[in-house]
């Protein structure tokens, strides 16, 4: 049984946050202990989100720490990203190499480590598919259990089969993520579930940990600009917490700016940005092929519009197409990613055409999920979409017939 009820809002209506006291914390003594702490095997500390524990949970004793070592993920530069994107200096750190394939984990370690060690058996949240398959592993690992809300249309199939293969319990159900928020809200207390989406602070301490491993991979020193994608907007608010951290310990001197970069048909921030607004209006019915960004009421909305503040930050959308082509090229890069990531990729080089970024400045995208979370978009691009794909036609077998046709294609690409 859990010791406490555990709430996610404050009485004003906002979702709460987590405030640490980091006095006495010297930035020469963090750098040196996360740097011992890269030769870490099988410890948590082996964890690229635990090698920064004391900037996340210092109280959390070690014991209840639920690690798959998450985080240590790569840092990349592509020509082909470089060209495409038509900036010089871009690199992307791929959080799709998380162990569940996605960015959530970052945060899922902290989740469901807190909610073990408050006593909690039993964890629960609304997904699109990533939260759910990244929660299912993680209570898995924790011999806990998981109940998963999935909206029945307009997410990927592959991650809900994730889920379920992880052993969570799934319910289906006709609405949206925004609807599966509003229902956890009501009724996760009463049915003794521990809620691990980001709505949940310790989701967004543990997502702070992507900007430090960027920043400790950079020996301190960040690109110009980062940019995120924009669907919940967990992401983007622990950007800035993150960035506000490191900045305020004297980690780092410069702070970024930030991009967050929605899908046109599932974009209320950018538009409430753009149009200077200063509530969000929901959109009921959101609608983008990057399922993960099928999110119409993003709950960390006011935390995302924080971090645009302290980072002088700014916010665009981009079309499906233009999500699918630059996805095409992460693909092809050698790195790969779901549609949602590469919402950066098509916003980076929108923003560079409209000469808002320059193209002697540095820039680094943030690559959220696997290239694998979703075959549907790939079958779509490569199969149905795409008439000049040679794999379109199974050729009927003889030697001859396939040595002729691949000397025809292979002296074509030479
Ligand atoms: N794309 C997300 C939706 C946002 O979830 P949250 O973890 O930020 O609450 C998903 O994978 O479900």
């Amino acid at each position: 049984m859990p010791s406490s009820e555990f709430f996610y809002h404050c009485t004003c209506g906002g979702l709460l946050d987590i405030v640490h006291d980091f006095r006495g914390y010297d930035a020469e003594y963090l750098k040196r202990l996360f740097k011992e702490r890269l030769s870490e095997r099988m410890t948590p500390y082996a964890s690229g989100v635990w090698r920064y524990k004391e900037l996340i949970f210092p109280e959390l004793s070690d014991e209840h720490i639920v690690t798959k070592y998450e985080g240590n993920t790569g840092l990349y530069a592509s020509e082909l990203i470089e060209k495409y994107t038509g900036l010089k200096r871009v690199s992307v750190k791929a959080q799709s190499e998380n162990p569940s394939g996605s960015f959530k984990d970052n945060g899922m370690t902290v989740a469901v480590s807190h909610g073990k060690s408050l006593g909690y058996e039993n964890f629960t949240c609304t997904s699109t598919g990533n939260t759910s398959s990244s929660l299912a592993m993680y209570a898995s690992i924790a011999n806990a259990n998981s109940y998963v809300f999935v909206p029945d249309k307009d997410i990927s199939m592959n991650k809900v089969l994730q889920t379920l293969a992880y052993g969570a319990n799934v319910f289906s159900f006709s609405g949206t993520y925004d609807d599966g928020i509003q229902f956890l809200e009501k009724h996760s207390n009463e049915l003794g579930l521990y809620v691990c989406n980001s709505i949940n602070p310790f989701r967004i301490e543990g997502q702070k940990s992507i900007i430090y491993e960027i920043a400790q991979y950079l020996d301190w020193e960040l690109p110009e600009w980062i940019i995120v994608p924009g669907g919940a907007l967990s992401n983007a608010t622990a950007l800035g917490k993150g960035l506000y951290d490191l900045y305020s310990l004297g980690l780092i001197n410069k702070i970024p700016r930030v991009a967050i970069v929605q899908a046109k048909g599932a974009s209320p921030f950018h538009k409430m940005v753009n149009e200077e607004k200063k509530e969000l209006t929901p959109e009921p019915f959101p609608k983008t092929r990057a399922s993960a960004l099928n999110i119409g009421n993003p709950p960390s909305w006011k935390k995302a519009l924080q971090t645009l503040k302290q980072t002088d930050g700014i916010t665009i959308s981009v079309t499906d197409e233009e999500i699918l082509d630059a996805k095409a090229i992460v693909d092809k890069s050698g790195i790969g990613c779901e549609p949602a990531s590469a919402a950066t990729i098509a916003g980076l080089r929108h923003l560079v055409s409209k000469q808002i970024i320059d193209k002697e400045e540095s820039a680094l995208c943030i690559l959220t999920g696997n290239l694998l979370k979703d075959t549907d978009n790939l079958r779509y691009y490569h199969l149905e979409n795409n008439p000049c794909t040679s794999f379109k036609n199974t050729i009927q077998y003889s030697n001859l017939t396939l040595y002729n046709i691949s000397k025809k294609i292979i002296g074509k690409n030479t």
